[in-house]
């Protein structure tokens, strides 16, 4: 018994030791753990220490760099601001170099890409039938037109064209008109003023010159003001200036004129009872070396929309036809001209402050005698001042008349691309005959040559005073946007960086141009007639 209790004590004795051991041994594994902790933690916060510190040097550098990123954006304001300045003092500097070099402005209108710009023709290869639907001229800033000019198996070739103003796709014809407008200030100034739209078929000449037209119907739409072109807009924008100055100082006349196969059409001229039908008319150069087309019917309009309802009316004899390019193809030149008479008082002409009081005061003196039997379009040599201080008025009046004409050109074009036939391939070369000749003129202009061939062609005769003569002229150039259309593009601007080049002497104003009491000799456009 007492043999057992010893070996069961040793038992537990051996137990508790193991026991100890086991506690010894986990003591230390749980202080090496907890020392384990202790260092991981250590290094953790270290670590989020250090996170933290970089975190606060990166917010530091961000601050910084958005210190920097302000300082820049102010600074690229600044240059930006300062470039704009820059550029618009180069603009007036160009502007005034033109108008002293008597340069011909040319803006360039780039027409987005329309459905019918995928229809090709029959004569048309696989291969260029696949870049047909790309763009190939483009805007690249509101001065340069950037054409890609890339040929099957060719490596493509930039080509970039320089003009006082370049129209990318999206601008408006509000933005187009608003480059215009000033050019309208002129006219009142006393400058003749000729604005030309030039282009490919289908390039958006028409559009641009007077809006969209109707469907099925040549006229253009009234409602749609914004679609509006320059024709309307500019008759709007003359009445409107007209309106700022004393009444009965100015009158307008209109006349619509269009050329087809070399010859002149008056679309204003109307049979014995009163319906209007194109008659044809010669044009003439008078003694004074001006170009006229005698007969032709002038009809006085009081506001912007008689204009409207004339030309919308004239428009209905215009030619057009279809071509592969588009339905409505215009198929002569058509020339809008906005004659403005002035009533001016001794040699003043323009519009200071005195001008127009001499201006108001003489309308006070002389109103029964003069404006009246003017502003009827007859002939002058019936009216009569009666007592002498109207005839010392009237004397001291002065008729200046300045022209603004408006001309909407025929599409320049390749025959294969608009694939004409029959009648219409003559006229397309009447067309394309006409617009070489203008091409010739500006050509002899810009080379100065003793010989301007102005009557090569009706259409440089009629537009000789324009072109070569007295106007400030802008030439809209009208491109069509894709590949398809490549040669004809760089046709035409070609045309335009000739047109941009030639120099005709400094622009003038019309100052007097004849008398009151001179016009007893003088037909109602105020010309004398070979
Ligand atoms: N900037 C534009 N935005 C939208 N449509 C346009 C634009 N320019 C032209 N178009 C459209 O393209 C088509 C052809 O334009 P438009 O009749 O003005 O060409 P055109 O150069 O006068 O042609 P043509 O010389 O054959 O008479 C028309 O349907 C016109 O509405």
């Amino acid at each position: 018994m007492k043999l057992q209790r010893s070996s069961a004590v040793t038992q537990l004795h051996g137990a508790i030791k193991s026991l100890k051991q086991d506690l010894k041994s986990l003591r230390s594994f749980a202080l090496a753990l907890s020392k384990d902790f202790q260092r991981q933690s250590k290094t953790c916060l270290y670590q989020v220490l250090a996170a933290v510190q970089g975190i606060q040097l990166q917010n530091e550098a961000m601050r910084l760099f958005q210190i920097k990123a302000f300082d820049l954006e102010q600074s690229l304001q600044e240059v930006t601001e300062r470039y704009e300045k820059e550029k618009q003092k180069r603009k007036a500097l160009h502007n005034n170099l033109i108008e002293l070099r008597g340069n011909i402005r040319v803006h360039c209108r780039i027409r987005p890409l329309l459905p019918f710009d995928d229809a090709v023709g029959h004569s048309v290869s696989q291969d260029r039938r696949r870049n047909f639907s790309e763009k190939a001229a483009y805007a690249a800033d509101d001065e340069t037109v950037l054409v890609k000019c890339s040929r099957p198996g060719h490596a493509s070739v930039n080509k970039t064209f320089q003009f006082e103003r370049v129209y990318n796709d999206l601008e408006s014809q509000d933005a187009v008109f608003a480059d215009v407008a000033p050019l309208l200030t002129s006219l009142l100034d006393g400058y003749n003023v000729c604005i030309m739209a030039y282009g490919q078929t289908g390039s958006g000449k028409t559009y641009t010159m007077l809006g969209p037209q109707l469907e099925g119907n040549l006229s253009f739409s009234l409602e749609e003001e914004s679609e509006l072109g320059i024709i309307p807009r500019a008759t709007q924008e003359v009445f409107r200036l007209i309106s700022e100055k004393p009444p009965g100082s100015y009158w307008v006349e209109v006349s619509v004129v269009e050329v087809y196969n070399n010859e002149i059409f008056d679309l204003l001229a109307k049979d014995g009872y009163g319906k209007v039908f194109g008659i044809k008319r010669d044009v003439v150069t008078t003694r004074e070396g001006k170009s006229d087309v005698p007969l032709l019917t002038h009809e006085t309009v009081e506001n912007a929309s008689e204009f409207l309802h004339l030309v919308n009316k004239g428009l209905q004899l215009r030619v057009t036809h279809p071509t592969l390019v588009h339905a409505h193809s215009s198929r002569s030149h058509l020339v809008v001209t906005l004659t403005i008479t002035t009533v001016v008082f001794g040699d003043n002409f323009g519009t200071s402050w005195e001008d127009e009081q001499s201006s108001q005061r003489l309308n006070k003196e002389a109103s029964c005698t003069f404006p009246q039997k003017m502003r009827d379009n007859k002939s002058t040599s019936s009216s009569r001042a009666s007592s002498p201080v109207q005839l010392e008025a009237t004397e001291k009046m002065k008729q200046v008349k300045t022209r603004l004409q408006l001309v909407d050109l025929a599409g320049s074009e390749c025959v294969g691309m608009s694939g004409v036939t029959g009648a219409a391939l003559r006229e397309t070369s009447f067309i394309n005959r006409s617009l070489s000749a203008l091409a010739d003129v500006l050509g002899a202009i810009a080379e100065q040559r003793a010989h301007v061939p102005y009557r090569n062609s009706k259409l440089t005769h009629l537009l000789q005073d324009s072109v070569g003569g007295d106007a400030k002229l802008l030439v809209m150039l009208c491109i069509s946007p894709g590949q398809k259309y490549l040669t004809e593009t760089m046709q035409s601007l070609g045309f335009g960086t000739r047109a941009r080049q030639v120099q005709r002497g400094q622009v003038k104003k019309k100052l007097s141009q004849c008398r009151v009491k001179e016009n007893k000799t003088l037909d109602s456009s105020g010309f004398k007639y070979h």
